[in-house]
């Protein structure tokens, strides 16, 4: 793994120079998805996932033995601005029962043979609220950006980014105007489920962060700063030090993909080795998913977070290099080609 970035100024530095995937890895996987025993292009988009997972892994033959979850935790001061349904107290509790293995996201890393863990950030310790300062200061955007990538383990060959934070998606909607236009209206959806007038009033906290901010939002990872949270940060750096190991990455909903974003807004192609793992019913998302140029895998009407999503869409994932690496050629099978 390469070592994390001890500045901001290293993590920048870092996006200038991303590693590909072998052209020539891509090749040889297209090659043998040609011979193996199926009308070509049957498998429809199974066909490309395969390819795509043997260029990143640099093997045309790969097997996913080693996905992993984790889950980012992290409270937000704009909170107390009443943008979301549920209280604060929320995330604490929910990082509780992640660790006991009660949630969602417990249930589907063991059915699809992940593994996952909790990254706790500062709970007691909210970001500052955004509409009159910056969330993080830079010592803590950094630490958060690493601890977002430590997190990332050494031997996994998938990597998902879950998080965990009531009023996140306020956060995630605010870093997302910065980052791609538009206003609190744009951006803002119904999150944890606040009604259309706890929308409106989440768009028009949205609107005085970007107001408060107007002057400082040209950089991406400022933006992130300002506007995001510890686990939107985390996820951040966590998806760059994929990118760094060539680790395939699955993305989440609404907040995971609007911390992706600060990369793409940083460099063109960051997130090349991701793929978008479902379109959540968070409003906006498909907005995100279409800046980001991703079509998303799944559209089950999922809106919890916590990389649920994502974590369904490992097992199409799991599907399609199943198929790609233990099927056999036409040769093999005695088979006539068409
Ligand atoms: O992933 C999504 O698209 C998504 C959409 C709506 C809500 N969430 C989850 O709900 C929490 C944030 O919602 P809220 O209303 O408190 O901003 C946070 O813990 C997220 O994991 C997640
Ligand atoms: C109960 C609950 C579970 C969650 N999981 C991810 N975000 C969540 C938000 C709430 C409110």
């Amino acid at each position: 793994m390469t070592d994390r970035p001890a500045t901001l100024q290293e993590f920048r530095d870092m996006l200038v120079d991303l590693p590909a995937a072998s052209a020539g890895v891509i090749a040889a996987a297209e090659a043998r998805d040609a011979q193996l025993t199926k009308p070509p292009g049957a498998l429809g988009r199974l066909e490309e996932l395969a390819i795509w997972y043997a260029g990143w892994r640099g093997t045309a033959r790969p097997t996913i033995e080693a996905p992993q979850i984790v889950i980012f935790a992290g409270n937000h001061g704009v909170a107390a601005r009443g943008v979301s349904a549920f209280p604060p107290e929320v995330t604490v509790q929910m990082v509780a029962n992640f660790e006991a293995g009660g949630a969602a996201i417990n249930q589907l890393a063991r059915a699809f043979g992940a593994s996952m863990a909790v990254v706790a950030l500062d709970l007691e310790r909210p970001t500052a609220d955004f509409t009159d300062a910056p969330a993080m200061t830079e010592a803590e955007v950094l630490a958060a950006l690493q601890a977002g990538w430590s997190a990332v383990a050494e031997d996994a060959d998938v990597f998902i980014a879950g998080e965990m934070g009531i009023g996140n998606t306020t956060s995630a909607a605010a870093l997302a105007a910065a980052l791609l236009g538009g206003t609190g209206a744009d951006w803002a959806g119904r999150g944890t489920g606040l009604d259309t007038a706890g929308v409106a009033l989440k768009a028009g906290v949205v609107d005085a962060g970007l107001a408060h901010h107007a002057d400082h939002l040209a950089d991406p990872i400022e933006a992130l700063r300002r506007l995001g949270g510890r686990e939107l940060a985390a996820m951040t750096g966590a998806i760059l030090a994929a990118r760094m190991a060539r680790v395939p990455v699955i993305l989440d909903g609404f907040i995971a993909c609007s911390a992706a974003a600060v990369l793409a807004r940083a460099a063109p192609g960051a997130l090349d080795h991701a793929i978008a793992g479902h379109l959540s019913a968070e409003g906006a998302h498909a907005r995100l998913l279409a800046a980001l140029d991703k079509v998303p895998l799944l559209d089950l009407g999922l809106r919890l977070g916590e990389g649920s999503g994502a974590a369904t869409a490992l097992a199409v994932l799991k599907a399609a290099v199943a198929c790609h690496s233990g099927m056999a050629t036409f040769a093999e099978a005695g088979v006539s080609d068409g």
